[in-house]
């Protein structure tokens, strides 16, 4: 039996077996290897009714359905599909996707920002995320960070300096808790090196990392958290952003 901690989100359990193991409990389909999870819906919207998207699975829970497509960029099939808001659900759909057959990720989505010089839209790439959220509790023992993965790290890199994109090499912070965001907390996660924060980048590096298979995240920045208030900076209307950013993110992952 696991040993009692004072708290249980430190109870990590080495076992590698999950009593809800996903590939006993999810089938293998002809999915793409190389998948792009978004968080930006509208994109994958308009995709799908200019016609260049075809349904290959859904992923159902109680509240939602999240569609997972496939399409052709350059002539290679890549699986495109949402992200679910939060850790523990960005998680779950990222299990499916892995127990599906897919093995190559690039996550894109916004994030608040903790710097005031950057802009809406500026590319952060984040190479580690402060776990302040319980989902990667499960995948990983307890540590403050976890890391991306090297070679995902690499291979965008190598593409936003190919195609002259500008962006900021940081960790990231990755919060449970949209709405305990506090200045002091903020202020810790600066120091830290932080210079992001959103809701699931932990998540996706952690399982990643137990699944043993790669995955990359680019984020791009939104609401600014850096002044005396927070202000929105209508940062999730930027369309032209949010669109580049997809089909980037397709380009990069058939180069992982
Ligand atoms: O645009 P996305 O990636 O959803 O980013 C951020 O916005 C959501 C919170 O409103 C969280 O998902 C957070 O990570
Ligand atoms: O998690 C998040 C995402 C965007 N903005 C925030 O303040 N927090």
């Amino acid at each position: 039996m696991l040993k009692k901690r004072e708290y249980p989100i430190l109870e990590f359990d080495t076992c590698k077996k999950s009593f809800t193991e996903p590939s006993e409990l999810i089938k293998p389909i002809d999915i793409p290897e190389c998948c792009v999870i978004t968080f930006f819906r509208e994109v994958v919207e308009k995709k799908n009714e200019n016609g260049e998207l075809k349904l290959i699975a859904e992923l159902k829970s109680e509240t939602l359905t999240i569609p997972v497509y496939e399409t052709m960029y350059e002539g290679k099939r890549v699986a495109l599909t949402l992200g679910f808001v939060g850790a523990a659900a960005s998680a779950a759909v990222f299990e499916e996707l892995i127990a599906f057959g897919a093995k190559k990720f690039i996550v894109c989505g916004g994030a608040g920002v903790l710097q005031k010089d950057i802009a809406v839209g500026n590319i952060v790439l984040p190479i580690a995320a402060i776990r302040d959220e319980g989902l990667s509790y499960h995948y990983l023992e307890p540590s403050r960070e976890v890391e991306a993965n090297k070679h995902a790290i690499q291979v965008i890199e190598n593409e936003f300096i190919n195609d002259g994109i500008k962006y900021i090499k940081a960790k990231t912070w990755t919060t449970d808790a949209i709405y305990r965001e506090t200045r002091d907390k903020i202020a810790l996660r600066v120091s830290e090196g932080c210079v992001t924060v959103e809701m699931e980048a932990a998540a996706f590096f952690a399982v990643a990392q137990f699944r043993k298979v790669i995955l990359g995240q680019i984020l791009y920045g939104g609401d600014d958290l850096s002044g005396e208030a927070w202000d929105l900076r209508n940062w999730n209307s930027r369309k032209d952003t949010r669109e580049n950013l997809v089909d980037l993110s397709m380009k990069i992952c058939l180069k992982l």
